[in-house]
């Protein structure tokens, strides 16, 4: 059974225990804000990442939702990409499109992936003003505090380090506040040429979920999440920074992952 949600300062935490369940939960989850975003808006922007969540997104091609979900009206992004052949094992689009697009009825002009024939420089800048012309015909919302596109929802894993999509601990491209995404060439984590969302980009989305297991990831939870002293002692874990302006964030972890986190503990006393 799933402990109940748990409502911090740093968002919702769905703790679960087991990988299965966690999966069942993030799959309702995505299919529930798919709905409510094509009654409002006509259409579902989600953002992938890479990684692990992709694997625990894979109900989605069985029963009920490969029926029930509205695919035509899904439009799809990545949230970070490898600077790699889109049929390279690294690439996060392969990954996606093996483990979940290629299952189920996805339009392929809705499917935006980044142009791999182009340096990671171009890339970045090609894959930004793709999302400008989106905006501008509302695919993508428009947030209106700033001038960042609004995804109605942005999936992130999360790396040991804390790094989410591929912005990585203590990088300069944590200071990036004009692009929408940008691009780094020395990824601590290869390959190590990358194009990103910025942080002002996720931070600007309705939705943004967190999706990390395993123990190995703990001590970086517990960072990311928990009340440790003052924030400017963690000014460059990314996943620290991951703070919707408007939007809401949950966290979808198994309970390795949450072991040493002392937000739950509070919460049961
Ligand atoms: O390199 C990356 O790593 C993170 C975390 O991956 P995981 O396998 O530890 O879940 C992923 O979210 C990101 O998209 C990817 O490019």
């Amino acid at each position: 059974m799933a402990l109940p949600g748990v409502h911090t300062d740093r968002g919702e935490l769905r703790v679960h225990e087991s990988l299965e369940e966690l999966s069942t939960d993030l799959v309702d989850y995505i299919a529930e804000l798919s709905e409510a975003s094509v009654k409002d808006r006509g259409v579902f922007a989600i953002a992938l990442s890479g990684g692990s969540l992709i694997g625990l997104m894979g109900k989605l091609c069985e029963a009920p939702y490969i029926k029930t979900v509205d695919w035509a009206k899904w439009y799809i992004f990545w949230a970070d990409e490898r600077v790699v052949a889109k049929n390279h094992a690294d690439s996060n689009y392969k990954l996606a499109k093996d483990g979940l697009l290629s299952k189920v009825p996805i339009v392929p002009s809705h499917v935006h992936s980044i142009n791999d024939s182009l340096s990671a420089e171009e890339a970045a800048d090609e894959y930004g003003f793709v999302i400008r012309q989106l905006v501008k015909t509302r695919m993508v919302s428009v947030s209106d505090i700033s001038d960042c596109p609004k995804f109605d929802l942005i999936l992130l894993g999360m790396g040991t380090d804390g790094h989410v999509a591929s912005l990585f601990p203590d990088h300069s491209v944590l200071e990036e506040k004009e692009e929408w995404v940008t691009f780094i060439t020395d990824s601590p984590k290869t390959p190590p040429e990358r194009i990103t969302f910025t942080l002002p980009v996720i931070n600007s989305a309705s939705n943004v979920a967190v999706v990390v297991t395993g123990e190995s990831k703990a001590e970086a939870v517990h960072l990311a999440i928990d009340d440790v002293g003052a924030d400017d002692c963690l000014p460059s874990l990314p996943s620290r920074l991951v703070q919707p302006t408007k939007g809401k964030l949950v966290w979808f972890l198994d309970k390795p992952a949450a072991s040493k986190l002392k937000s739950l503990e509070l919460s049961s006393e």
